[in-house]
């Protein structure tokens, strides 16, 4: 695991998106998985700033909420059509459907996809306060593949800003399970800010753990940590 500390949170955007800009300037068809939240925020801005040409490029996003429309303010599909797609044309995306009726064959037709295109070149993940990554929260198997999960109410409390109030935040969620994550060959995790320190620390001690999701990243051969922030 190789942990690079940046100075703030722009340099840790910038950081993040020329690594991301390296990988896909050098592959003919790259596939990257995306996530969402906060952190990823700067990252996406300073793609849009720079404008590379993304048409060769597929992404899959690591999740959906279960039950709200893809035109939701709060879906995910919303949120990366407002961060990315309105400004970056890429060549095909792909988000869980959270209102599929067969939510399990969702899960199927969604890991199809991915297997469709080989395997994730570079995976980008935040981190959740508890460890989580993409919507695995902690307890979940680490040969977990895309699945429904029920969301911690500490991740509802979390995300309940960016509702009008708690009860507003869906209860599930479709996410890529951590197999599938980890079956990507590059990942990517950022971190950044304060209340993120708990969580990093726990991740820089080491043990691996199914209580702390984000530790099986120990176990992958090409991670790298974009820091800021956390002290
Ligand atoms: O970047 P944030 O907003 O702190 O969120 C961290 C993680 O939590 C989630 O938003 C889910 O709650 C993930 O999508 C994200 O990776």
């Amino acid at each position: 695991m190789n942990v690079i500390q940046t100075n703030n949170y722009e340099a840790l955007s910038q950081r993040v998106a020329d690594y991301v800009q390296e990988l896909v300037g050098a592959k003919d068809q790259p596939v990257l998985g995306l996530a969402t939240g906060s952190t990823p925020v700067g990252f996406y801005e300073y793609i849009r700033q720079t404008q590379p040409d993304w048409s060769h490029v597929t992404t899959f996003n690591l999740d959906e909420y279960v039950g709200i429309s893809p035109s939701h303010s709060q879906s995910y599909r919303t949120f990366m059509e407002k961060n990315l797609f309105s400004n970056i044309s890429v060549m095909a995306s792909y988000i869980p459907d959270g209102q599929a009726h067969d939510l399990t064959a969702e899960c199927t037709r969604y890991e199809q996809l991915i297997a469709e295109q080989g395997q994730i070149d570079l995976q980008i993940l935040g981190l959740g306060h508890n460890g989580h990554i993409g919507f695995n929260e902690p307890g979940t198997s680490f040969q977990s593949r895309t699945h429904i999960v029920d969301l911690a109410e500490t991740t509802r409390q979390a995300n309940a800003r960016f509702f009008e109030s708690i009860d507003d935040v869906p209860t599930q969620a479709i996410t890529m399970g951590i197999q599938t994550i980890m079956e990507a060959k590059k990942i990517v995790l950022m971190v950044s800010g304060h209340d993120k320190q708990h969580a990093f620390n726990r991740l820089m001690e080491g043990e691996v753990d199914e209580q702390f999701p984000a530790s099986v990243l120990h176990h992958h051969p090409d991670v790298t940590v974009f820091v800021s922030d956390v002290g």
